[in-house]
């Protein structure tokens, strides 16, 4: 089942299924959550940086790929997974598709690879949303401990040419674990002001009706009420 902007942001009230820093409130839409581009980006043939001195903005050559991390870091547990796709303002620029997975139980950096299939240079501002990720309830939850990949993907990262600023950012502990992006979340102003308005995002009495188990045992309890109340007379 696909996640709503009421379902995300009431899993990451609770946190139990869903964890994100920073929290862009904004951010969250319909049913995606837009994630922005970080100053750490590279092209994927010349190995080297394309992020500006100012670290303002990401220059994405004519017909070249780069890779460029988000700002965020994301955790899901067993219960979740998701996928990515580029934002329509994006592809409208000439951007290409970005079609990867989100695996259960992932935490860290998304690093995101777009091509540019234009002959013209396309930038992406830095703190710019640039990619969507939507996010399912899964089935049943994957297997406890099945985590693929190392946290903010070093298999990835580490051919390219890190700037010492890179370096730095990257060696941060609190988007490497778990339990750093949830601390960092949970003491963000966003998150805080989240909480303060979470009545709006419990489910309501209807939608928990709704639910096949909820409505079952509930008819359930009328039937045998009726039977007993029937014995009875
Ligand atoms: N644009 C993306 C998409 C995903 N991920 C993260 C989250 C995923 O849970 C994790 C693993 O994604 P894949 O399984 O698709 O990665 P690989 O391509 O490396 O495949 P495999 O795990 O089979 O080696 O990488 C990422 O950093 N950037």
């Amino acid at each position: 089942m696909l996640l709503s902007n009421n379902d995300i942001k009431r899993e990451i009230i609770k946190t139990k299924n869903i964890s994100i820093h920073p929290l862009i409130v904004e951010n969250i839409k319909g049913s995606s959550i837009n994630l922005t581009a970080s100053p750490h980006a590279w092209d994927i043939k010349t190995k080297e940086s394309v992020v500006n001195d100012k670290k303002k903005k990401i220059t994405i050559k004519a017909n070249s790929t780069v890779s460029i991390f988000t700002q965020e870091a994301l955790w899901v547990s067993r219960r979740i997974g998701g996928t990515y796709h580029p934002r329509v303002s994006m592809v409208a620029k000439g951007l290409s598709n970005i079609s990867t997975t989100l695996d259960p139980q992932w935490y860290g950096l998304s690093l995101v690879t777009v091509s540019n299939t234009t002959d013209q240079d396309i930038v992406i501002r830095v703190g710019e949303a640039f990619v969507s990720v939507m996010l399912y309830y899964l089935n049943t939850p994957a297997t406890k401990g099945i985590i693929d990949n190392q946290a903010s993907r070093p298999d990835l990262y580490s051919k390219f040419n890190l700037t010492d600023d890179d370096e730095e950012f990257l060696a941060l502990q609190w988007h490497r674990n778990f339990h750093g992006i949830l601390e960092k979340m949970k003491k963000s102003e966003s998150y805080q002001y989240l909480l303060k308005d979470k009545t709006r995002f419990r489910r309501s009495l209807f939608t928990l009706l709704g639910h096949p188990l909820i409505s079952g045992s509930i008819g359930g309890v009328i039937a045998g009420a009726i039977i007993y109340y029937l014995k009875m007379n």
